[in-house]
């Protein structure tokens, strides 16, 4: 039999769902494939991978051919602590202007221009650009970054800049926590395939709870080859929730109506949740 072919985000914030699976050597028994959320999506489109993470508003725009692993996914319930919009001017001073979007993100970009809409009723002048801080804003007001550029950018902040974190913001607005990345496996896989889901999904919540119950062990080896002081990756680590409750999935299908609203969207996605 094939091992599974599973996606993995190569970003820290997918750092405690891998610590666990390393130490516990689940790893020996999938092939992990890396990429960024975006990538990950293509290859999940074209059958190189059985399931991965992807960016959650992806899922909206694939769900047919997706069904979606229960009770895992890349969320916060306010600050995110990845999620940046980066400006010279306040946010509410950003109407007509420029702002540069990280070309990594599909989630992110479309829920800033959600809050914009919505909370700010401001309609920005939008591009997408590499995710490099200082280039984008030679060329724009603001930026939003994403995952590990985001961390970055915060930890060694300009102190000149206003930043707003996108989780905030959209709990501000709506009340509800933001699920970023969602755990899709293709339907024909999964038709046939419900062990080897059921063994990964646990593998994964054990991976979790074994890297929140050793957070600084896991955030000392995730700030390893980074900058980063340790305790500024416990203290990531605390704010993300890795679970797909009840109330997260309520918080997406708001994200996914107000995305559709907006034409970010064609339809809104029933969340179809593999029952296992
Ligand atoms: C929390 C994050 O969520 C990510 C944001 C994504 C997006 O904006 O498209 C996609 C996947 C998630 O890994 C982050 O990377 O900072």
């Amino acid at each position: 039999m094939m091992r599974p072919r599973v996606g993995h985000i190569q970003f820290i914030n997918c750092f405690p769902l891998f610590y666990g699976l390393i130490e516990k050597k689940f790893l020996l028994e999938v092939d992990l494939i890396k990429g960024n959320p975006t990538d990950l999506n293509r290859m999940l489109m074209e059958n190189i991978l059985d399931l991965a993470p992807i960016p959650s508003i992806a899922y909206a725009r694939n769900y047919k051919d997706y069904i979606l692993m229960p009770d895992i996914s890349i969320s916060a319930d306010g600050e995110v602590k990845s999620i940046y919009l980066f400006s010279k001017l306040p946010i509410e001073d950003l109407d007509g202007k420029k702002i540069a979007l990280s070309n990594i993100s599909a989630t992110s970009v479309a829920l800033l221009r959600i809050i914009m809409a919505k909370k700010y009723r401001s309609f920005p002048d939008y591009f997408t650009s590499a995710p490099e801080l200082g280039a984008m804003l030679m060329e724009a007001e603001a930026a939003l970054l994403i995952g590990d550029d985001a961390l970055r950018a915060k930890y060694n902040q300009d102190k000149r800049l206003y930043v707003y974190d996108l989780g905030r913001e959209w709990k501000d607005y709506s009340n509800l926590p933001m699920v970023f990345a969602v755990w899709a496996i293709r339907k024909e896989y999964a038709d046939k395939n419900r062990e080897q889901i059921i063994n990964i999904r646990d593998a994964f919540i054990d991976s979790i709870r074994y890297s929140l119950d050793n957070i600084q062990a896991c955030a000392h080896k995730a700030a390893q080859w980074e900058e980063f002081a340790d305790d500024y990756l416990v203290d990531y680590f605390r704010s993300l929730r890795f679970d797909f409750d009840e109330t997260k999935r309520e918080g997406l299908l708001k994200y996914y109506k107000e995305a559709q609203k907006l034409g970010l969207i064609d339809e809104v996605p029933p969340i179809d949740i593999l029952e296992i």
